[in-house]
């Protein structure tokens, strides 16, 4: 087989809300047999900002109404399409070597485990017509509905791609994203791809961002570097405490979000900091080392033997979570960002996405059953073609 190349774009906007993550990426196919190889053409960045942030938080509610959610919806696809073009303009590429964009959405609900009679549901928002419309290009979305379908949690998805990737047979590695949510995968080094596991271990910048804001009464949107917590001490009493919450207790498969670890968690988080009269340093301190202590009880779980970290997501700007995870999982000198193997860290997600676009097209299953819990391997996305003519809003 000749080698093909082309490209695929991805875009994420995760669980942070914080803004619009896009990559472009050279997809190489040598071989049937094994997985395509990948390089990361260019990178893009689109923070939201206040309005468009508010916007998207206010329908991540039950309460929220259909017309909020209905304008969103549409918006979004349009900012997502704004982002490609930016992104294909700089990267000065023609537009008709990009096979295709792979657009995970807004998740905006996600409760992944049916009750008695109530099916499990996720939606993740994002008109990919209005995105297919704005940049001529065909569109891949509703990447977690088909797992679900079949009985799975829809999520981590991540964890194909990191094998894909990252899976070495020489080295154990676990693979940690600090998202809004913290996920990790579990590389083991005689593992083949069915074997993979991984699951999310909590929550990761969503408190950590979310306290931020309550404790600078929303000046600050997050700890720079970790700054704040680093001048803090922790108040470990109240991180045991916390570390009883059934999730960290659950056996995987498992996924969460907002639901579980939004807005009313983070406030009640800070009512007890409150009432210990925490002062804004202490209580960032507090939020963060929960943070890696969940991270940490979620990989010793499943990790006992000794293993290389691979970081990526936001999260790992904070030098105070990181080494905070550091020291509790005893990781001196055993953990680096992906980017030190070709996956730029704040980029991993999106480019995970142009690659499950990619494998879409190629009719390839990217879901894993032993991380989702789906009964069977599945084609995920769905198709939406380009318009060959139009005037697009
Ligand atoms: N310099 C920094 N210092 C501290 N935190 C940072 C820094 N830069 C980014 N972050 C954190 O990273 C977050 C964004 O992370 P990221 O883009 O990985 O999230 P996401 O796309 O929402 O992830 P997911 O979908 O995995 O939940 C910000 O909200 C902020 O908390
Ligand atoms: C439902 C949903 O959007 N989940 C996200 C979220 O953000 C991180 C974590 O929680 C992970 O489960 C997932 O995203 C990544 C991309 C995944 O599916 O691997």
């Amino acid at each position: 087989m000749l080698a093909v190349s082309k490209f695929a774009i991805g875009l994420m906007t995760g669980t942070s809300i914080d803004g619009i993550d896009a990559a472009l990426i050279e997809v190489v196919e040598r071989s049937r047999l094994s997985f395509p190889e990948i390089k990361v053409a260019n990178t893009l960045s689109v923070p939201f900002n206040s309005s468009q942030r508010n916007q998207i938080l206010d329908v991540c509610s039950p309460d929220a109404s259909v017309f909020a959610m209905g304008r969103v919806h549409v918006q979004l696809g349009q900012w997502l399409g704004d982002a490609v073009n930016q992104l294909i303009g700089a990267a000065g590429i023609p537009r008709e070597s990009i096979a295709v964009i792979g657009m995970h959405g807004q998740t905006v609900a996600h409760y992944p485990s049916s009750e008695s009679e109530i099916p499990g549901f996720t939606i993740q928002i994002g008109d990919a017509a209005t995105l297919a419309a704005r940049t001529g290009i065909g569109v891949v979305s509703q990447f977690r509905a088909m797992d679900m379908a079949f009985g799975g949690q829809g999520a981590p998805l991540v964890p194909y791609f990191d094998y894909a990737v990252l899976h070495s047979h020489e080295q154990d590695r676990v693979s940690l994203n600090i998202g809004g949510v913290a996920n990790i995968t579990v590389l083991s080094q005689g593992n083949e791809l069915e074997d993979v596991m991984g699951f999310d271990t909590g929550p990761g910048n969503m408190v950590l961002d979310g306290m931020m804001e309550l404790v600078t009464n929303g000046t600050a949107k997050y700890d720079k570097d970790g700054g704040l917590a680093g001048a803090g001490r922790a108040n470990s009493k109240l991180v045991e405490t916390w570390m009883t919450h059934p999730f960290f207790h659950r056996n995987p498969p498992k996924s969460t979000g907002r639901e579980e670890f939004g807005r009313d968690y983070c406030r009640c988080l800070y009512q007890q900091m409150k009432s210990v009269s925490l002062d804004p340093a202490d209580m960032l301190a507090t939020v963060t080392d929960f943070v890696a202590e969940s991270i940490a009880h979620g990989i010793q779980q499943v990790q006992a033997k000794p293993f290389v970290l691979i970081a990526a997501g936001g999260g790992i700007h904070n030098t105070t979570l990181m080494n905070n995870l550091a020291r509790k999982l005893n990781l001196v000198n055993r953990w680096s960002s992906s980017d030190v193997f070709g996956i730029p860290s704040d980029f991993k997600e999106a480019i995970a996405f142009a690659y499950f676009a990619w494998q879409f097209l190629k009719g390839r299953p990217t879901n894993l059953p032993k991380v989702t819990g789906a009964s069977q391997r599945v084609l995920q996305g769905m198709w939406t073609p380009a318009q060959k003519t139009g005037n697009a809003l």
